[in-house]
């Protein structure tokens, strides 16, 4: 589905990234770890074309994404699903709109059902009506999921999609991404939380790619 091959990139001052490569393969579950500023989140931004490598190779359906012209990249982005690190929302549009946004702004007619299983699926069903500003992190991150995947992509990327949230709303945002990942979706979330990475394994079989010294390593059993 995305491939990385011998993929550099620097933003101005020094190569963040080197020699990485890595395949994500249909149906799999990645995790990516790594400190503070090891570049996860640009990782993730070349994983769906918000960057291009400054060298190498990322192929995305089979696609270089140098090769992709500006319809192209468009038509990818909805066949993955991002889940932003800082969930931004329009404030003055109920949570359905929200989540339904990128239906409306490609033009597709959503099946109201659809929707309201959606928000049933992801917990927020009585919430269908409620600003952005009045919901907790937790329903802020359940809102994000849904609508990452509102328009059935086939892989979602997740950037610290647990990060402010409590361990147990956590587990519950760990438990749709396991799901999802059962219904054949491919999955790369980017957490720097181990015990998260852990309790996963359980869950999924999860592969884990730790970012270390500006490359990318599978990490074994010392996680
Ligand atoms: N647009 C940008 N221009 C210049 N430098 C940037 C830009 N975006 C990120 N960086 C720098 O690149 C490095 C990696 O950032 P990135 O956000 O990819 O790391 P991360 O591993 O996701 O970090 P965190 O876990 O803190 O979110 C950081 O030093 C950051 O300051």
């Amino acid at each position: 589905m995305i491939a990385f091959d011998n993929v550099a990139y620097n933003y101005g001052g020094g190569e963040l990234l080197s020699e990485v490569s890595l395949r994500l393969a249909p149906g799999s579950f990645h995790f990516l770890t790594g400190p503070s500023g090891a570049g996860k989140s640009t990782l993730l931004k070349l994983a769906y074309a918000e960057l291009l490598p400054t060298a190498g190779h990322v192929t995305i359906f089979d696609k270089d994404v140098r090769s992709l012209g500006r319809n192209d990249v468009a038509l990818t982005r909805r066949r993955i699903g991002v889940v932003h690190q800082d969930v931004q929302f329009l404030d003055h549009l109920p949570l359905a709109a929200n989540v339904s946004l990128p239906l409306t702004v490609s033009g597709k007619q959503g099946n109201p059902r659809d929707l309201t299983d959606l928000l049933q699926w992801v917990g927020l069903g009585k919430l269908a009506d409620a600003l952005p500003p009045s919901l907790s992190g937790g329903e802020r991150q359940r809102a994000a999921l849904a609508r990452a995947i509102i328009m059935g992509p086939d892989v979602i990327l997740a950037d610290e999609p647990t990060g402010n949230l409590d361990w147990e709303m956590s587990l519950r945002l760990l438990t749709l991404l396991a799901e999802l990942n059962r219904m054949g979706k491919t999955i790369l979330v980017a957490t720097h939380d181990l015990n998260l990475i852990r309790q996963a394994k359980a869950q999924v079989a999860a592969r884990v790619l730790r970012i270390r010294n500006r490359r990318i390593q599978l990490a074994g059993a010392d996680l």
